[in-house]
């Protein structure tokens, strides 16, 4: 199986990698998955047969991101509406597999859609699951596309953030080619800049405590040949004490109407600490993770994740730790944990948003509506 992603790999462009494919077989249409459970140690696919195995890879995080969230949502109601499951059965599993990412509701939304329509119009169940696979095709697409230009709008903008170049950026979680159909989000403006020539280093977050940043994005770095350095969550203080960032790129899983950002837990420190020292601290998304139906960060929903995560060690050795009592101890038996996968960081302390459409800066409730009705005119970015 290592082999078979491996010459799958082969094929791809340097640094990025397959996350999710749709593949046809003699037994019928299955979903495949680059289990990142198991990176860095091994590429190893997971194969999805049907929705309630889908929905347990996301919930495991075998497949994990808000944009590839949506896109595994559209291809679950395909999967369903192929293979001749209850579709509206399916969509509800998928829509509560996880809560945070907005991503997750709008692909499976707009696959059940295109379904419901086909339906509507007379179209045999055949075709109808055959109009739905095409627009779960069609999200990947697009995601591909926003993912190539948020990586223009990003490295425009980080050229005026940073005047001089050079530039040190500091990340977290991850955001690159595994939780996208293209190079990602905020690791793809990091790749643009990687590209030009202007990536002095990317300073990666471990993210505790599933180690997204260790594993996946040192992974992803490693592989687009970029000067990168670990962190512990913790370093970063004395990082931008001592002056080595000059700007912060992260991801979104949900980004409210008055422009509050939800992303990976420890986000939110980074925004703090990067406006104490007055770096730039700049989120990337696709349009598709602004909801503006959530009118402020106090209403997103916080996926609060097991404590099993935090009192044991669970993706040490790789694969081990998917149950409570699998991973090695690291707190005495009995120990409670909070453990929320997501925090919330208000607008004020966002320097910009970066979309497809363009970019936001200072982040208002007004400029983030206005630019998701459609992309910029004109240069589009004025830092504010
Ligand atoms: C482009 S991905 C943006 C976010 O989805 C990412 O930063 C993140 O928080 C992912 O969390 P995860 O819990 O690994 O799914």
């Amino acid at each position: 199986m290592a082999d078979q992603f491996a010459a799958s790999m082969a094929s791809v462009e340097p640094g990025s990698v397959p996350s999710l494919r749709w593949e046809e077989r003699p037994e019928g249409p299955v979903l495949v998955l680059l289990d990142q459970r198991r990176l860095p140690a091994e590429e190893v696919e997971l194969v999805c047969t049907d929705v309630p195995a889908l929905v347990d890879a996301i919930r495991s995080l075998a497949v994990r991101g808000a944009p590839l969230l949506g896109i595994a949502g559209a291809y679950g109601v395909a999967l369903a509406a192929v293979r001749g499951f209850d579709v509206a059965e399916a969509a509800e599993l998928l829509a509560h597999a996880r809560p945070t990412a907005v991503n997750l509701a709008y692909g499976m939304q707009r696959a059940r859609a295109a379904y419901e329509k086909a339906l509507n119009d007379r179209l045999g169940r055949e075709q109808a699951a055959a109009v739905t696979l095409a627009e779960a095709r069609a999200l990947h697409r697009e995601d591909a596309e926003a993912s190539a230009r948020m990586a223009e709008h990003g490295l425009t903008l980080l050229e005026e953030l940073v005047p001089g170049g050079g530039f040190r950026v500091l990340t977290h979680c991850n955001t690159g080619a595994l939780v996208s159909g293209g190079e990602g989000t905020a690791f793809a403006v990091a790749g643009a800049a990687h590209r030009a020539g202007q990536l002095r280093r990317l300073w990666v977050d471990e993210t505790r405590p599933l180690l997204q940043g260790a594993r996946l994005t040192a992974y992803e770095a490693a592989r687009a040949g970029m000067a990168y350095t670990l962190l512990t969550d913790n370093a970063a203080g004395s990082l931008f004490a001592s002056g080595e960032v000059d700007a912060v790129l992260i991801g979104a899983d949900r980004i409210a109407a008055d422009g509050s950002v939800a992303n990976k837990v420890g986000s939110y420190p980074l925004a703090v600490l990067a406006r104490y020292h007055h770096v730039p601290f700049v989120v990337v998304a696709p349009v598709s993770t602004v909801d503006l139906a959530t009118p402020a960060g106090s209403a997103i929903e916080v996926e609060q994740r097991a404590g099993h995560e935090v009192t044991e060690f669970t993706v040490v050795p790789p694969g081990a730790g998917a149950e409570p009592g699998t991973g090695v101890p690291v707190a005495p038996l009995g120990t409670t944990a909070y453990n929320p996968a997501f925090d919330v960081t208000p607008p004020e302390l966002v320097t910009a948003i970066v979309t497809e459409h363009g970019v936001v800066s200072p982040v208002t409730r007004a400029g983030l509506a206005e630019l998701c009705a459609g992309p910029q005119q004109g240069s589009g970015s004025e830092p504010g």
